[in-house]
């Protein structure tokens, strides 16, 4: 029997717009079936942060043999750490039917439509430019300098939401959570029809 392959859903946006927090609330609900990937990154750990949980992290001559060893759907290079997405987990998990969840910033959203144009890409988007600087400002886990290149990185990043199958305006976590899962929702209705129900009828098979 045809076995539907699961959904690339890529969830980009601004720093501090807020991705992290709707991402972990969407976790923390049992109804979310979602596999979410773990991205490798030279970033040192913040407070509180675990290795393999909240990223993998490496060192920078780990990460440039991941990128050589072709071991990544993307990276970015976003001020000044690495970022990457590894393809293995991508690829097995999508073969096994289940949904994989990509938390990535706009220049590594941008190299999965190019690499898996099939994926759902949904740009989070702040309610206004102000309100995203006092988010970014108000997480207090940057230095002044790398707050400001954040915010100069996301004037050009919210020129790319065009680019994007959806946006959603992170005006409440909760809010911005239920308009994902029922773009998800809809998706694969989208695709479960197309794909299974729809060509199985040409086929005579229904
Ligand atoms: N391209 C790419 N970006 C990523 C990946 N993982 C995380 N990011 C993005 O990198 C940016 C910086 O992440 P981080 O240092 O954790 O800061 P924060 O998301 O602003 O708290 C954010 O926009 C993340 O969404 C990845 O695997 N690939
Ligand atoms: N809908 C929201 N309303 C108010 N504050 C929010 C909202 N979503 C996130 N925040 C706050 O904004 C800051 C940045 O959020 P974060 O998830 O770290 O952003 P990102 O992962 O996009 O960089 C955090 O302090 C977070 O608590």
């Amino acid at each position: 029997m045809y076995k539907e392959r699961g959904i690339l859903i890529v969830l980009s946006g601004p720093s501090g717009v807020g991705k992290g927090t709707v991402r972990k609330e969407l976790f923390s609900t049992p109804e979310t079936n979602y596999e979410y990937s773990i991205s490798m990154t030279t970033r040192k750990a913040r407070e509180g942060e675990v290795d393999g949980v909240d990223y993998f992290f490496k060192s920078k001559e780990e990460f440039e043999q991941l990128i050589e060893q072709g071991r990544l759907l993307e990276y970015a290079n976003y001020v000044g750490n690495y970022y990457g997405t590894p393809l293995d987990y991508v690829n097995d998990t999508l073969d096994a039917g289940r949904d994989v969840f990509l938390e990535i910033e706009v220049q590594g959203a941008r190299l999965v439509r190019e690499k898996a144009p099939d994926a759902l890409f949904i740009f989070l988007a702040p309610p206004s430019l102000s309100e995203l600087e006092s988010r970014l400002v108000g997480r207090g886990t940057e230095t002044d300098d790398v707050i400001q290149a954040r915010i100069a990185a996301a004037r050009e990043e919210l020129a790319m939401m065009d680019l994007y199958d959806y946006v959603v305006e992170n005006d409440q976590v909760e809010r911005a959570c239920d308009k994902i899962n029922a773009i998800v929702t809809a998706e694969h209705c989208k695709r479960e029809r197309v794909e299974q129900r729809y060509k199985a009828m040409l086929k005579g098979d229904l």
